[in-house]
């Protein structure tokens, strides 16, 4: 076959493929049509086709989100025959229903990913297809098996084009899928086993964010029936960056997966507040899980030093004697504050029933009690109906909200931390909530725990509600019930009126458990939600509190960390996984580490290894996959915007995106200066020029970086910043240059 024949020959395949993709989204929209069309049907049908239509939706978003590059590999068989590889699976639409593409998760398609011509795999030959929309523009073929003779004009004699290829394209301020180019290194994270805890190590660029991306994906199609029902939560760094990331999983036809940063994990409150470094690692601190302990007992207080209650025209006296021994009565149950509130009550009311039965029932004579059983009881429910009872109750063993608890310690932390810890993490009730105070927030919910019968009364009221409406649609569809019946078809008369089949109470009972909300929905506005897998990206930067909440959302331990502890910028941040996981699964989890850095080129990443190595002589970066032949650059200057203004107009891309990352505090000043820039806490990482500061900076990529005042950044925040750019770096500086800058470059 020639050339172009080879081309050809593709085409005709893929647009089999599509026409296959058009039918089958045919099918889908105008099932979902029908479907919503069909009105006013009974109810059990109603249920069905909300299902019906959820379903529906989701293949059809697959089937839209994979319309870019449905196909994309081709492995031929030595023993002849060939499959195609792609983002989804296909079938004929035949009796036989052959499969006519391959998933890439599936064992078929793993060769196109691990076959080597030492170790090929049954495999003769291995194509890359690169498709622009749906047209085939070029092919990429590697030889695995060396006695082959067969060519067909597109050979890549190192392999590794398209690979390159992808490196080097114009960035979009989206991260892209890697599915077409998996390294085998990465294959095999991806495919790792879903349980237990697997920690993949790397430095920058070695794609473990990408590695954790499809790993989700493959794990969500080879355990779909566990982890669509118990839904896959990812956690990133910030907003910024998970807004970078968000399209890789809808991009191989994966939604099911809940994206948060750990300041979005307790329902109902959203962090807006920042910490200094000094509170965010004091609140990240293992200790403040016994610190907030203390903080809920002291809520149960004692009468100072009697709380007189009148009962009856009499006064009863509960002093701190009583109280005391409810009070550990009550905490030798070790229920959680609000559960054993009900235990607390239960003891006061029986102190201050035998203080009345004492004072009634004492027989003159000989000091017995005159009472029987039913007085006392009578005595005791008098005594319920007392509010003056409740209010020393409330007094003293206060209902308490996560919020309340942690607002009312953070305004006063003194005494239960050293003065230094407690001035550090001090602040007014009325502020904001800080990323560091929703671990705070999850530890308080579980010392309080749920006041079961609040939450009764709660689901109560909201069953009598449910049982109303249920009632009104009952009678909605008891009024069509004649019509349905009279209908002439045969097959419509069987049909039964939901009134046949259910009453208001059972109806309202299964809308309860047909909730149909996707897994990540619920799981998102649910604090108690056990994820059937969590993924860590910069897993090095969590504190002790919050992996303690992330532990909770994972009951049986089925997690995947990735991170760089060389990158490590957060003060709370644990920074050795032993110290990180040992609480939890002791050392039952495995390790392994990325090595090859596809992001930074060579000479970038010298520059970047020389600041680390400044402080540990013995550091190993990864190594790089390309270099470009382009040198970073280093340059004083007296005038630091103007500077900036002119190196971005130097480094900004034909194509692609350019980072200016600066200290925050000259953000104002060089914007100024920067038109058309985006910044800010959210900074909209599609515009060609953006400015960071260098936290914000962590994870993204950018076809060129401009660092500014590097001497003001610690070496970890430096190495990410000098690591983010896939083609070209400068260095601006007015003050102090660390000097493994000023020795790697000489400026002009
Ligand atoms: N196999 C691959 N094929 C194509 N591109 C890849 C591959 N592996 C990684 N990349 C690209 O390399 C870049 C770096 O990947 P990624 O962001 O996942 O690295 P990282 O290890 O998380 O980096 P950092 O720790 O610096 O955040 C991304 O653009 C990613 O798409």
């Amino acid at each position: 076959m020639s050339n172009s024949d080879e081309i050809r020959g593709e085409q005709e395949f893929i647009d089999g493929l599509y026409a296959r993709v058009d039918a089958l989204r045919g099918d889908t929209e105008s099932g979902v049509t029908d479907a919503l069309g069909q009105g006013n049907t009974p109810m059990q049908a109603r249920l069905e086709r909300d299902i019906l239509v959820a379903e529906r939706s989701g293949l059809l978003g697959a089937l839209n989100a994979v319309d870019g590059s449905l196909c994309f590999g081709r492995i031929d068989l030595t023993a002849g025959g060939n499959h195609h590889i792609g983002r989804i699976g296909l079938r004929t639409d035949d009796a036989e229903r052959t499969p006519i593409l391959i998933d890439w998760r599936a064992a078929v398609a793993r060769p196109f990913y691990l076959a080597t011509g030492h170790t090929p795999m049954g495999l003769r030959r291995r194509r890359h297809i690169t498709t622009s929309e749906r047209a085939v523009t070029a092919l990429h073929d590697e030889i695995l098996d060396l006695g082959d003779q067969e060519r067909t004009g597109h050979e890549d004699p190192t392999g590794d084009a398209v690979l390159l290829a992808a490196l080097n394209t114009a960035r979009t301020g989206r991260m892209n899928d890697i599915v077409q180019t998996i390294q085998a290194e990465q294959d095999e994270i991806i495919r790792a086993p879903h349980r237990g805890v697997l920690v993949v190590e790397g430095g920058p660029g070695t794609g473990k964010t990408a590695v954790a991306l499809h790993r989700a994906a493959y794990l969500l199609y080879e355990h779909r029936e566990l982890l669509a029902k118990r839904a896959v939560l990812i956690v990133g760094p910030n907003p910024a960056f998970l807004g970078y990331i968000a399209e890789v999983l809808p991009s191989l036809g994966e939604t099911g997966v809940l994206l948060a940063t750990v300041g979005e994990l307790f329902p109902g409150v959203r962090a807006k507040g920042a910490d200094s470094r000094e509170a965010a690692a004091v609140k990240g601190r293992a200790d403040m899980a016994d610190v907030l302990a203390d903080a809920v007992r002291d809520w149960q207080s004692l009468p100072d030093p009697v709380i007189a209650i009148e009962h009856d025209r009499e006064i009863l006296m509960l002093d701190d004697g009583l109280v005391s021994v409810a009070r550990e009565r009550t905490r030798a149950a070790g229920l959680p504050h609000n559960v054993a509130r009900e235990y607390f009550e239960g003891h006061i009311l029986n102190t201050l029933t035998d203080m009345v039965a004492e004072r009634i029932g004492t027989d003159p004579f000989d000091g017995g009690n005159l009472l029987d059983p039913s007085d006392i009881t009578q005595i005791r429910d008098d005594l319920a109906e007392n509010p003056e009872v409740w209010a020393a109750i409330d007094q003293l063993w206060p209902r308490l909200t996560p919020q309340r608890l942690v607002s009312d310690f953070l305004a006063d932390p003194v005494g239960y931390l050293p003065d230094e810890d407690a001035a550090a993490i001090r602040r007014p009730t009325t502020r904001d909530w800080t990323v560091a105070d929703v671990p705070l927030l999850d530890e308080a919910a579980e010392l309080l725990g749920v006041d079961e019968r609040l939450a009764r009364a709660r689901a109560d009221r909201a069953r009598e509600t449910q049982v109303a409406y249920a009632q009104g649609v009952l009678d909605v569809s008891y009024a069509s019930r004649t019509y349905e019946f009279e209908d002439k078809d045969a097959e419509d008369s069987e049909v039964l009126s939901a009134h046949d089949i259910i009453d208001a109470e059972r109806f309202a009972e299964r809308q309860e458990e047909d909730d149909h909300r996707s897994a990540a929905e619920r799981a998102a506005a649910d604090r108690t939600w056990a994820f059937g897998h969590i993924i860590v990206d910069e897993a090095q930067e969590l504190s002790p509190m919050a992996w303690r909440l992330l532990m909770r959302r994972s009951p049986t331990r089925s997690m995947t960390l990735v991170g760089d502890p060389a990158q490590t910028a957060e003060a709370a941040g644990v920074g050795s996984w032993h110290k990180i996981l040992e609480p939890y699964v002791a050392d039952r989890w495995s390790h392994t580490r990325l090595g090859v850095n596809y992001r930074t080129p060579a000479e970038i990443m010298d520059l970047a290894a020389a600041v680390v190595r400044a402080e540990h002589p013995d550091f190993e970066p990864p190594s790089s996959v390309r270099s470009t032949g382009v040198r970073p650059w280093v340059r004083a200057t007296d005038d630091l915007p103007g500077a900036v203004a002119k190196a971005v107009e130097e480094l900004t891309p034909a194509e692609g995106r350019l980072a200016v990352i600066a200290p925050r505090n000259l953000h104002r000043r060089l914007a100024a200066r920067l038109d058309g820039v985006t910044a800010g806490t959210e900074p909209d990482l599609t515009r060609t020029v953006v400015l960071l500061d260098p936290r914000q900076a962590k994870g993204l990529e950018f076809d060129s970086v401009l660092v500014v005042e590097p001497g003001r950044y610690g070496t970890s925040d430096l190495y990410v910043a000098l690591t983010r750019a896939t083609q070209r770096l400068g260095v601006l500086h007015t003050g102090r240059l660390p000097k493994a800058l000023a020795d790697g470059v000489s400026g002009p």
